[in-house]
């Protein structure tokens, strides 16, 4: 946790907190993000989802935006050198495709929750991260836009397959073939984000809060939760059932369980083991 990142800031979010923010850190480029993001970011969630203190993990950007996209100054060096035939041109622009894809992917394989609390712009690339996190909360200033069309790319780091499940294919399909901007406000209707928050100021402290109190439940639960559900997503009813019920036979008996009916039964705050 004491390595230092060059687009990334790790900060617990107070001592003995289970929160820790991870503060995407280009700001003289509106948090515009090239390959370097790609090598650091599924390393620093590996190391957070491995950490026993890190319960919950809240993603936002620093300065005046969340994410400026993908490093337009970046983007041609990214899309590799031709050197070799056309297939083996192909095949490596191919795997390194993979890779940035991998990269997103990396919130959906971190056991713990992932927030994004999203202000100013969130183009792009920034679309591909949000929508692989867990939940979304944005300001009202925020300012979104699947982008990928205007720049001749097919989006390819998970918006067009992550974005219609949280929106429906209808909408996923008009933003993602516009490109058009829109508001927070529109987010939330859209069920892009789950609340809107008036300021900056507002969005972290609510975050927070938010981020504290799933901190403080189960952490088995937690973590159950978010694999189960996820999991779901991408099979039919009884296949998620058949996993769900191979999960909790495997995870349900324990201390958390106990725990959590002494603790309503006598009326206080319960207190689990980390994870
Ligand atoms: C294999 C491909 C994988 C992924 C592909 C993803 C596709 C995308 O991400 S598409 C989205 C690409 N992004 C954009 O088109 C955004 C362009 N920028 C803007 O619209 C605006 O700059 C802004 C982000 C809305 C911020 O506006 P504002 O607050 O008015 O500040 P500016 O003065 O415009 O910008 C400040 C500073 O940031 C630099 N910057 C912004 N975005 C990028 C970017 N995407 N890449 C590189 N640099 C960016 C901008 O140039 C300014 O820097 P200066 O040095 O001051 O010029």
């Amino acid at each position: 946790m004491e390595e230092k990142y060059e687009t990334l800031k790790i900060q617990q979010e107070s001592p003995n907190s289970g929160v820790f923010n991870l503060i995407i850190n280009r700001p003289s480029v509106s948090n515009a993000l090239g390959l370097n993001f790609f090598s650091e970011f599924p390393k620093v969630l590996n190391a957070l989802d491995q950490n026993p203190t890190v319960a919950v993990i809240v993603l936002s950007g620093s300065g005046n935006h969340f994410c400026g996209g993908i490093d337009l100054k970046s983007l041609a060096a990214m899309a590799d050198d031709n050197s070799g035939d056309q297939g083996r041109t192909s095949e490596r622009l191919r795997r390194k495709i993979k890779f940035l894809q991998d990269a997103i992917t990396a919130i959906e394989r971190c056991r713990k929750p992932v927030i994004a609390a999203i202000h100013g712009a969130c183009l792009g690339l920034g679309i591909n991260i949000v929508t692989a996190c867990d939940i979304r909360y944005c300001t009202k200033d925020a300012i979104f836009s699947v982008k990928e069309v205007d720049l001749a790319i097919t989006a390819d780091l998970g918006t067009l397959q992550r974005l219609p499940g949280i929106v429906g294919f209808g909408k996923a399909m008009e933003l993602s073939l516009t490109g058009r901007r829109f508001s927070g406000d529109e987010a939330k209707e859209l069920g892009l984000v789950s609340r809107v928050f008036g300021s900056r100021e507002e969005l972290k402290e609510g975050v927070r809060t938010i981020a504290e109190g799933i901190g403080g439940k189960p952490p088995l639960a937690v973590v159950g939760t978010k694999a189960v559900l996820i999991r779901s997503r991408d099979v039919n009813v009884e296949q998620g059932l058949d996993y769900v019920a191979t999960w909790n036979s495997s995870m349900l008996l324990s201390e958390d369980l106990t725990e959590a009916n002494s603790a309503q039964k006598q009326k206080r705050k319960p207190t689990f083991a980390k994870l």
